[in-house]
């Protein structure tokens, strides 16, 4: 069983609006990203989303996706959010020995290939995230913003989601009070447990929309009909 969590609970303050809900030709980004996982593999999810949205949320989510989305609320950080996500789906039958797929709401145009490439890392590995080779030179500054030194990027990379996790490790990290509410990604807690996480380069573009030129561009790229990356078989997703 492959379950997902959705993050849409930040405040879009870089981009100067709760963005999750801004439409990407037509549809509101958070759907973008429900979607893809869906396509991808991941059976059924929850979309966590500010607490103050939740009745509203309510209301659009059913009735197309009841059966296989749930609204949950969010907390203070994305690790917050991430924790009340996964707590919800570990109540789930099966879960614990499944695993949990997350994904930020401002990845809306991962392609679902790419989130069953990761989901079969995870698989075959224990956990995998998708990410991205760096391809520029990259830089550590000081504390007054002079360059301290030149990193070599061979082994860098740029983390994105989803990201994709037994059940198990993320109820142990819970449970045990590992879990990191400061931490920006999961893959950090699982690291720092000492767990295996497997790379898989992203074949897609699968930008993080964060600010206002974000914005522009996601915007032109959805019209252009380009984040309709065919994914495995049919979606049952019914839009309200
Ligand atoms: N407390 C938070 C913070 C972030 N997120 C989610 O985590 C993802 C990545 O966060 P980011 O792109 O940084 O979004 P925001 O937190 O909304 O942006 P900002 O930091 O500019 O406020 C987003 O889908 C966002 O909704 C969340 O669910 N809960
Ligand atoms: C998880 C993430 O998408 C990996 O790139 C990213 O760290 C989330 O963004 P945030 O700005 O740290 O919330």
């Amino acid at each position: 069983m492959v379950v997902g969590v959705v993050v849409a609970a930040g405040q879009g303050s870089r981009m100067g609006f709760r963005k999750q809900y801004g439409r990407l030709a037509g549809r509101p980004m958070w759907r973008w990203s429900v979607e893809a996982l869906f396509r991808g593999g991941v059976e059924r999810a929850v979309l966590v989303v500010p607490q103050d949205d939740l009745a509203a949320l309510a209301a659009e989510v059913a009735p197309g996706w009841r059966d296989r989305l749930s609204l949950v609320a969010g907390g203070p950080t994305r690790a917050c959010s991430v924790a009340n996500g996964v707590r919800a789906l570990l109540s789930l039958p099966g879960a614990v020995d499944g695993w949990i797929a997350v994904h930020d709401a401002a990845r809306p145009f991962v392609s679902p290939d790419d989130v069953a490439r990761v989901i079969a890392a995870a698989r075959a590995h224990g956990g995998a995230i998708l990410a991205e080779p760096c391809v520029d030179t990259m830089k550590r500054a000081n504390d007054e913003g002079w360059i301290a030194e030149t990193l070599p990027r061979a082994s860098l990379w740029r983390a994105q989601t989803p990201q994709v996790f037994p059940g198990r490790w993320f109820q142990a990290a819970l449970d045990s009070g590992a879990w990191d509410e400061m931490a920006t990604d999961e893959a950090a807690v699982f690291e720092r447990l000492g767990y295996p996480v497997r790379l898989v380069q992203a074949t897609g573009v699968n930008v993080k929309v964060t600010t206002p030129a974000d914005w522009a561009w996601a915007t032109w790229w959805a019209e252009q009909g380009r984040g309709e990356t065919p994914g495995r078989g049919e979606s049952s997703c019914v839009w309200v």
